[in-house]
């Protein structure tokens, strides 16, 4: 048998759920054996697949987060796009069965398709509907209602608002794309590396402000920069929580209250209608070096992951969205959508409007240290140390030097 390695960064029930992936189609054929590996979380996983290609011990295929593709792309030689390989191995793939909005995020200037679509996410506003109810409040529709939503939520007892994680995907990218604010230059560098940020702006700055004086009286709390803050949500601590579509799973294992979850606020101070939200989660890469027959078998395993079934069937159980248009409808006809309303909201959310410039997504080099940044930034505005426009200016100055630095090395 063929061996294929792939290293993965889904921890808990959702490495469980990748281990089922692999497992069923091992059991599927008796060529190949997938054997996946968790690295730890998209950082680690990255870093570790980025290690092992100098050392010459890669995987054939890494799972990595949407913000590593600048990154991904720039590893020249290291990368085997999935297009081509899909292509050489003779294994039938059309790249328009899949969401636009994921494709176009993985594609290079020229449309060739990178990496492998699976797990694309979207962030949406989860509710405890129990306590908005219990609060007399309906799920908020813009920033107005989220502040009078928390308000009453607190006053009628809750410790905490609203929280959210992930926050420069969730209230720096996913917020400039939902209002159709710039991010960066060069079409928020999907038109060059040669870009500059530009979203320390004033309209992010106002909301980025109005948030942390939320925190007087606990209306916002932060709780961390991924999804560290999940516990606070369900363990009914806030009433509110922004962040990935794809919480899904562990909500509906981990809340004891009705939830729901709806489209993220509109900052009716900055557009009179949302734009669409960018996907993250993570695509997967196929890295170059391998033996021909262990790509074939590769390729295969591609097809199997994307088919209607195995994709319809990892969607509804992680919140993560369809990311073919044939899970989408399978979805519905298995009656998914109307069972549990609200978890067509991320793929709503995603085809709202044709995509703007402003977004489509972001393709930043070093982004994952952008991020970094930016992180450090806003928590410096959440312990009152920096007043929102001071973070945002120190985040873009910083962030530009790690885009001239990725610049130089592209070269
Ligand atoms: O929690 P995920 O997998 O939806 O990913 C969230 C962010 O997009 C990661 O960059």
């Amino acid at each position: 048998q063929t061996e294929i390695q792939w290293w993965h960064a889904m921890g808990g029930a959702n490495g469980e759920r990748v281990d089922k992936i692999a497992a069923d189609f091992n059991a599927s054929q008796s060529e190949y054996k997938v054997v996946p590996t968790y690295k730890g979380n998209y950082t680690e996983t990255m870093t570790a697949a980025v290690a092992a290609f100098r050392a010459k011990e890669h995987p054939h295929l890494v799972q990595v987060f949407e913000v590593g593709t600048a990154t991904m792309m720039a590893a020249k030689g290291a990368i085997y796009p999935v297009e081509k390989m899909m292509a050489d191995a003779g294994e039938s793939f059309d790249k328009s069965d899949y969401l636009p909005a994921v494709i176009s995020y993985y594609q290079t200037p020229e449309g060739e398709l990178l990496s492998m679509p699976f797990n694309s996410s979207t962030p949406v506003l989860w509710y405890n509907a129990d306590a908005l109810k219990a609060a007399g409040v309906e799920a908020p529709k813009t920033w107005d209602d989220v502040k009078a939503a928390s308000q009453a939520l607190v006053n009628n007892g809750m410790e905490c608002g609203i929280s959210f994680g992930w926050q420069s995907w969730v209230m720096v990218e996913n917020f400039s794309a939902w209002h159709d604010l710039e991010m960066g230059t060069k079409e928020n560098g999907f038109a060059g590396f040669d870009t500059e940020f530009t979203f320390n702006n004033e309209k992010v700055a106002a909301r980025l402000d109005d948030i942390a004086a939320m925190s007087e009286g606990n209306l916002f709390k932060y709780g961390g920069r991924r999804g560290d803050s999940l516990p606070m949500f369900t363990n009914g601590e806030c009433g509110m929580w922004m962040n990935s579509s794809a919480y899904y799973g562990s909500i509906k294992t981990q809340a004891g209250f009705e939830f729901g979850q709806t489209m993220l606020p509109l900052d009716t101070n900055v557009a009179d209608a949302p734009q669409n939200s960018i996907i993250g989660g993570a695509t997967l890469w196929a890295l170059a070096g391998h033996e021909a027959d262990e790509y074939k078998g590769l390729a295969q395993f591609m097809t199997y992951l994307s088919s209607p079934e195995v994709q319809a069937w990892w969607h509804q159980e992680t919140g993560y969205v369809p990311i073919t248009t044939a899970a989408y409808e399978l979805s519905k006809e298995q009656g998914f959508y109307d069972a549990n309303p609200g978890t067509d909201t991320a793929i709503q959310q995603l085809s709202l409007n044709t995509p703007t410039a402003n977004s489509r997504g972001i393709r930043f080099g070093n982004f994952v240290q952008v991020r970094d940044v930016i992180n450090e930034e806003m928590e410096a505005l959440w312990a009152g140390d920096k007043t929102a426009q001071q973070a945002l200016d120190a985040a873009a100055d910083r962030g530009n030097d790690l885009l001239r630095k990725f610049e130089r090395a592209a070269k």
